[in-house]
């Protein structure tokens, strides 16, 4: 009963007619597994218990909806939940995509369905889309803004001025922050989705550990300035494509163009773009947290086990789109092998000369420059920013690049980088 909880609850009463129309019959909350009750809830006569294992035990109940969050108390649940023979609807971004694989599996053994829709981007129904709505298409690639948490962390920063702990404070107390927050802002989160979004995508098996996470607690509101001077944005952004060598799985701050629809996806919102084969390009947008956007989607899961209850356990979508046996061993590309665009920013002596040596280290690697800025202002110690955007690279060209920028005695400190993706 907390967050999502206290919200599915809410909206489960509320809803309860129009509910029962769409599932064909109605959904009772039969018992609650809380510590504390969430003082939004009217819970009438629901009873509540603080033992979990007496509602998963319980053989009244059909489906147990996880809220609890983490890979502790909560796998156990579920993992109970389905050798007990009961469905399972859940939130739990951490656990599907860390445990996922055994989870699924455990459920096909037993014929009953773990349903996760509120476990990426909130409220909006990108696992739905992905899985039923895209079904004809190869999907290509899937970029998406997919951690509220930070998205308003930038959207505050940007726009009002405001210092990242004041904005992560108020995130906390709306509920939309993880309950260890550096999962939010050190993109550990918004890679939990993504490994489920890749998997659904490209019909590949979880692997959470083989994705790149890069968080956002680097960014600097110089490089926000100078991102907006080059007509871009900085999005906290998942990344997965399909190339011939394998699949790319990456979460960073990127730079995008300041006219793409992503780059003005701004506070809690979160959006995500899907590029198939067939539709092309199609967004998907709305509140990516918080407690009855999240509801919403987990009363949509509840709604379509219950119509599904009927349904040949064989012939049901399958949990990762694809079926179970016939998913691909595409590799997961470690991230020396993405090509993208880059921003750099550099510190440098201010004396003639130092450009072209930047540019001879980066021609010799194969980076070509697209444009440059040169500050003339001093900002500190005799140093003078060089911000430069390049064509596309491999990561380890460009990892090499820097290495050899850093070493150089007029460029002092680490060199900042930020990739960029123009997403069409
Ligand atoms: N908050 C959001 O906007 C949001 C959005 C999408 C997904 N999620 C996911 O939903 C899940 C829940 O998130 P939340 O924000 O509601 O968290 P929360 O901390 O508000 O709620 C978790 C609740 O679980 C309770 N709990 C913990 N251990 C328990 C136990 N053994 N028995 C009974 N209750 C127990 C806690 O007391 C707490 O009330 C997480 O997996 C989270 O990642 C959250
Ligand atoms: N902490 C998550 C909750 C939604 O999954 C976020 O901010 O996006
Ligand atoms: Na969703």
């Amino acid at each position: 009963m907390g967050t999502v909880g206290g919200g599915t609850f809410n909206v489960l009463q509320r809803n309860a007619a129009e509910i029962a129309r769409r599932a064909g019959r109605g959904i009772e909350v039969a018992q609650i597994a809380a510590r504390h009750v969430n003082p939004t809830c009217d819970l009438g006569s629901t009873p509540v218990t603080d033992d979990v294992f007496a509602v998963v035990n319980n053989p009244e109940i059909d489906i147990i909806v996880e809220l609890i969050g983490g890979s502790g108390v909560a796998k156990e649940v579920v993992l109970q939940a389905i050798a007990n023979g009961k469905h399972v609807v859940t939130a739990n971004k951490a656990l599907i995509a860390v445990h996922g694989n055994e989870i699924f599996q455990a459920a096909v053994e037993k014929g009953v369905m773990v349903a996760f829709e509120a476990s990426v981007a909130g409220g909006i129904p990108i696992i739905k889309a992905l899985r039923e709505g895209l079904a004809a298409n190869q999907i290509d690639w899937v970029a998406g803004i997919i951690n509220g948490t930070g998205n308003f962390i930038l959207t505050e920063m940007r726009e009002k001025g405001r210092t990242f702990e004041d904005v992560l404070a108020e995130a906390q107390a709306l509920g939309y922050a993880e309950a260890d927050p550096t999962f939010d802002v050190e993109g550990i989160d918004a890679a939990h989705k993504l490994t489920i979004l890749a998997s659904i995508a490209f019909g590949i098996p979880l692997q959470f550990d083989r994705a790149y996470t890069e968080g956002i607690t680097r960014l600097t509101t110089a490089d926000v300035n100078y991102a907006e001077a080059f007509g871009y944005r900085i999005k906290h952004l998942g990344i997965a494509r399909r190339t011939e060598k394998g699949a790319e799985l990456r979460v960073h701050p990127t730079l995008i163009p300041a006219h793409r629809l992503l780059a003005n996806v701004n506070g809690v919102m979160n959006a995500v773009m899907v590029n198939g084969d067939a539709v092309g390009s199609t967004l998907y947008y709305g509140a990516g947290a918080g407690a009855e956007p999240t509801a919403s989607a987990v009363v949509a899961d509840i709604i379509d086990v219950v119509r599904t209850l009927t349904t040949d356990p064989n012939n049901r979508v399958p949990h990762l789109a694809f079926q179970a046996d016939l998913l691909s061993d595409l590799p997961v590309l470690p991230v020396e092998q993405v090509e993208t665009a880059y921003y750099l920013r550099l510190q440098a002596q201010d004396r003639p000369g130092v450009l072209a040596k930047v540019a001879t280290i980066l021609s010799e690697r194969g980076i070509n420059i697209e444009s440059i800025i040169q500050k003339e202002v001093e900002e500190q110690d005799g140093l003078v920013p060089i911000i430069l955007l390049t064509h596309r690279v491999l990561e380890q060209h460009m990892n090499d690049a820097i290495a050899a920028l850093e070493a150089l005695d007029d460029i002092a400190g680490p060199v900042m980088r930020i990739r960029v993706e123009q997403l069409n």
